[in-house]
């Protein structure tokens, strides 16, 4: 039967990465996504911003939630310092199973941590599962009805400590509402715009970066 997209992703990957170098796994994604077929990553332009508060950042825990093929997984990833981890949730069994294999080109499979379930499941779940107290970065790009549930369910399950950042991925495009509205309007959180494109396109997207104040 005919491949899916996943799978000429990772063979595209396969192809033309290094083994054991993220970051050229990233510029092969970003190279098969603009030019032979567009896929949900984040992307290069974002992508930047991304880095960025990541680096700012220096977190010891990550957690992230919707894989997809791994992306921002291994872009994140590579980003940060040798004792920290990231805990990235994927519901879709056929997208884990791509994503733990791009994770592995990348060589990153160390530093992540690839768990099959649902979000609403597994996040009241992180601190027996993982030994994870709190998060220090939080990476929001699964289904956009679900950015607002999870924030409040992660509050509720303590996973949040003051100066703990949430950036989430689309707030324009698919955009994310009730998100937006709760998260800007909350004295919890002080929140920042950045503006930037949809992956691949030259159509308005952004990340919002929110840090929780306790
Ligand atoms: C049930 C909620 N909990 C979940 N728990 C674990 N994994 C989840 C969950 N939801 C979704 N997922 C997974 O996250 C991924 C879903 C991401 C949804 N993203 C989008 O819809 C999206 C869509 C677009 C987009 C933008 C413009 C278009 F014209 C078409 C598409 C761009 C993006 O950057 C996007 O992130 C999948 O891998 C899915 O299996
Ligand atoms: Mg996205």
């Amino acid at each position: 039967t005919r491949s899916t997209r996943p799978q000429r992703l990772l063979a595209a990957v396969q192809k033309n990465a290094t083994r054991g170098d993220p970051r050229s796994v990233v510029r092969a994604i970003d190279q098969f996504c603009r030019h032979k077929e567009w896929a949900m990553n984040v992307g290069d332009e974002k992508g930047c911003i991304l880095d960025s508060v990541v680096s700012e950042a220096n977190p010891t825990y990550v957690l992230e939630l919707g894989t997809y093929c791994g992306y921002s997984t291994v872009r994140i990833a590579s980003l940060l310092s040798p004792n920290s981890k990231l805990i990235t949730v994927e519901f879709n069994p056929e997208y884990a199973k791509i994503a733990r294999q791009v994770i592995a080109w990348a060589g990153l499979q160390d530093k992540i941590n690839l768990v099959e379930g649902a979000s609403g499941d597994l996040i009241p779940k992180m601190q027996e599962m993982f030994g994870v107290k709190t998060f220090d970065l939080v990476f929001l790009d699964h289904w956009k009805d679900r950015y607002l549930p999870d924030t409040k369910l992660m509050e509720k399950c303590g996973l949040l400590r003051k100066g703990s950042i949430l950036l989430a991925d689309n707030v324009i495009c698919p955009g994310t509402p009730d998100y937006l509205e709760y998260i800007r309007n909350s004295p919890q959180y002080e929140s920042q715009y950045f503006k930037s494109h949809l992956e691949y396109t030259k159509v308005e997207d952004g990340l919002e970066k929110s840090v929780f104040l306790g």
